[in-house]
């Protein structure tokens, strides 16, 4: 156990009847980070949420908090503080009376309620709609209210499942730096469940990445994108181009893949388990590593004619699509300066190509 481990995880496993939610999963939350767990839809998150919260108990396995099991343990039972953001807020109270809602259930005496809830309405700026009916607010400002009355009661941990879900995508990412500001200033561990990467990636100190109650990949979001470790993590992300092919050769430093495009090499990698030659391995690249040329460049390595087939425009980047002669997928991403003078009409035929050394080997499971 590291010596800043808030919450430990190990070897839990959750079934419902013969149903398993989540297999074997152990992991770490460090206090006083922003930990996000992501995957796609009945992966486990909520799952997961649930044991931290003490809603349902793990099959198999040891949750701790602060080294102390917590399996069997209720919220209010625990001596480390932990609260579930619900968005649902009480109709019948108004904007401050809710923040004040789990101080008067703890006991605190009138003034001091006001004083906390207001400091906090403050703290999140909703203090001038205090008095108004939940039903009288927007989106946006009953967030607030929910974090506000999350947070009054001072929590050490914070767990929050898709709370931006609901809201529309400009007020989405308004909210990101809101939450991700609130939990640098306050210190709190904020374990926040997502399908969405840009949420994950945004806000997150360490992303979990899940699939069907499996821990495929926990790292930063630099280290994940830059490295994703399997290569479902790579589909999942969608920013890498993806190559299967049977081992030519591969050492402690590189591989050389036969794919059905022709060979894609990997160089200047310390690799700690190599794959065996002969067998099946998979390579990646980065869509914003790799690159287009309307002609081969001279030292041929990892170059791949392709057609183009559709393009993206987002902002101040661009997205190209691309398919190789046996239909693989290639995605390419840049800045609009880079693409001058390439001709990217639907059909137009260029060189795809990327240096050895940004390629990435990925485990097969
Ligand atoms: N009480 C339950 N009884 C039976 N199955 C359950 C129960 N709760 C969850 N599951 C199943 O466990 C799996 C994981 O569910 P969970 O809600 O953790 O997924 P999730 O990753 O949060 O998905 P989503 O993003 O759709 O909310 C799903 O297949 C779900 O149907």
């Amino acid at each position: 156990m590291q010596r800043d481990t808030l919450v430990s995880i190990e070897g839990v496993i959750k079934r419902f009847g013969s149903f398993t939610a989540v297999r074997k999963m152990d992991f770490e939350i460090r206090k006083g980070e922003f930990l996000a767990i992501m995957g796609s839809s009945g992966c486990g998150k909520t799952t997961t949420l649930r044991m931290l919260a003490g809603l349902e108990a793990p099959t198999e396995g040891v949750i701790r908090l602060s080294g102390k099991p917590i399996n069997h343990l209720p919220t209010w039972q625990r001596d480390t503080p932990m609260v579930w953001q619900s968005l649902a807020l009480f109709p019948f109270l108004n904007v401050r009376e809710n923040v004040e809602f789990a101080l008067k259930m703890r006991g605190v005496g009138k003034a001091e309620r006001r004083r906390r809830a207001e400091q906090w309405l403050d703290r999140m700026q909703i203090l001038e709609f205090s008095e108004r009916n939940i039903a009288q607010l927007s989106g946006g400002q009953r967030q607030r209210v929910a974090l506000a009355r999350s947070l009054v009661v001072e929590p050490e941990i914070l767990l929050l499942d898709e709370p931006l879900s609901a809201l529309d995508a400009a007020l989405k990412v308004r909210m990101q730096s809101v939450l991700k500001n609130l939990q640098r200033e306050t210190g709190i561990t904020f374990v926040y469940v997502t399908h969405s990467q840009s949420e994950a990636f945004s806000m997150a100190d360490r992303v979990v990445i899940m699939s069907r109650g499996v821990i495929e990949q926990i790292g930063t979001p630099q280290e994940i994108y830059g490295a994703p470790r399997t290569r479902f993590v790579a589909d999942f992300l969608g920013s890498s181009n993806i190559f299967t092919g049977k081992v030519l050769a591969a050492s402690d430093s590189g591989v050389q893949l036969e794919t059905a495009d022709g060979p894609i090499v990997l160089k200047g990698a310390r690799l700690a388990q190599p794959p065996r030659q002969g067998a099946t391995a998979t390579l990646t690249v980065l869509d914003t590593k790799t690159h287009l040329s309307m002609t081969p460049p001279p030292d041929a390595t990892n170059v791949l004619p392709v057609r183009v087939i559709g393009e993206e425009f987002v902002g101040a980047t661009a997205t190209i699509y691309l398919e190789t002669p046996r239909g693989q997928e290639i995605r390419v991403q840049k800045g609009h300066e880079d693409l001058v003078g390439l001709p990217l009409d639907i059909g137009e035929t260029l060189y795809a190509h990327w240096a050895p050394t940004d390629s990435h080997l990925v485990a097969e499971a």
